[in-house]
């Protein structure tokens, strides 16, 4: 059966950053990996990736990447020191481990639960929620992020959940029953999250909070779902190297089945899920923003011959009529980055034709 994938969905004043995607039809993967006798050559050849395999990848570095505390940040004796390990993080890896976020445990393992449940229900059930929304949200393959067209090894369900007065529960998926509950619950505590960080990161660069605030107005939550694959997984993606249109993107895993890696300093470095800890990444706005002084770095997500991951990325957007330019270091260094509305920005990204470019090389003045 083939699903519509949208990338991305929502209503008026939620964002038309919703409507500006595309749309394709793709064959849903986790149908395809649960049966043995449809995975054939011919069925996965779609996904083979040329260079997965040749990659060089340093597991010795999983365990450098930077951790930062929240209860540290909000406490007036050690905020000057977990500052600095920020903007370090920020700087030197553009990922970052979060620990004491304050999210209460049993919301998070509520949300899993769910989530996992979700995805367990028949195909049938997860595409009339998508249909539900029509435009609006997709369920399926969010992204195909190379122009030949080849497909990322995932299925993926996203929904918009702030900000509250343009919320609309009514198309959030009812089943499992206490998932629009955890739903809820999980946005609205990441968002306060989010503020807190980006207050933070602002500090690291000594600008008004206010600046930085302003720039997640809108959270949009996708949860991906990777399907184990018997076949040649080394050489399929669940999701192939992209860097994040968002501000800062917070990342919740949710089985500790390890996939996602980083690109530093040309290799790929995998990421051990944590137990307790969200993962954090600087998105393409705050590399604009920063004028490139944080970086949004690129990622991929590798697939497991036995077993499936599940994530749930929280991408902190902008307003969707706002502009987005470079507000550091403009008085006395070169700006490196055009001014762009957002929705332009939006509209390339979603689209992944930005003159075969990523969209951030888009936006760069050189
Ligand atoms: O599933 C993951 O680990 C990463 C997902 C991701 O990169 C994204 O949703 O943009
Ligand atoms: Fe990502």
């Amino acid at each position: 059966m083939e699903v519509e994938a949208r990338s991305g969905g929502s209503s008026a004043s939620e964002g038309r950053w919703s409507q500006s995607g595309t749309s394709l039809p793709v064959r849903n993967v986790q149908a395809l990996a649960a049966s043995a006798g449809e995975l054939t050559a011919d069925t996965i050849e779609r996904y083979i990736q040329k260079v997965v395999d040749g990659d060089t990848v340093l597991a010795e570095c999983s365990d450098e990447v930077p951790i930062i505390d929240l209860a540290k940040l909000l406490d007036a004796e050690s905020v000057e020191a977990e500052a600095a390990k920020l903007k370090f993080a920020c700087e030197d890896w553009g990922f970052f481990q979060v620990v004491n976020h304050g999210i209460p445990i049993e919301l998070i393992l509520g949300m899993k639960h769910d989530v996992q449940k979700f995805f367990q229900l028949p195909l049938k059930v997860k595409n009339a929620y998508a249909q539900r929304v029509g435009d609006l949200q997709g369920y399926g393959q969010a992204f195909v992020l190379s122009d030949d067209q080849k497909l990322d090894w995932a299925d993926m369900f996203g929904l918009f959940t702030q900000p509250p007065q343009a919320r609309d529960m009514s198309y959030w998926p009812s089943q499992p029953p206490t998932f629009r509950n955890s739903i809820e619950e999980y946005s609205s505590n990441l968002m306060k999250v989010a503020h807190s960080l980006a207050t933070f990161v602002a500090k690291t660069l000594d600008l008004d909070p206010e600046l930085m605030a302003d720039k997640q107005v809108g959270q949009f939550l996708r949860m991906n779902y990777y399907p184990p694959c018997a076949r040649t997984p080394e050489k399929v993606l669940g999701f192939s190297p992209h860097s994040d249109g968002s501000f800062l993107t917070i990342l919740l895993e949710v089985n500790a089945v390890q996939g996602l890696q980083i690109r530093r300093q040309g290799a790929w470095i995998p990421v051990k899920p944590r137990v307790n800890s969200l993962l954090v990444n600087v998105g393409d706005f705050l590399e604009i923003m920063t004028n490139g002084k944080y970086k949004s770095i690129e990622h991929r997500v590798t697939i497991n011959a036995q077993k499936e991951r599940l994530s749930i990325s929280a991408f902190q957007v902008p307003k969707y009529d706002g502009i987005i330019s470079p507000v550091l270091g403009t008085a006395n260094e070169k700006v490196l980055y055009k001014t762009m509305r957002v929705e332009e920005y939006a509209r390339l990204y979603l689209s992944n034709k930005p003159d075969g470019k990523r969209t951030l090389d888009y936006a760069k003045l050189c």
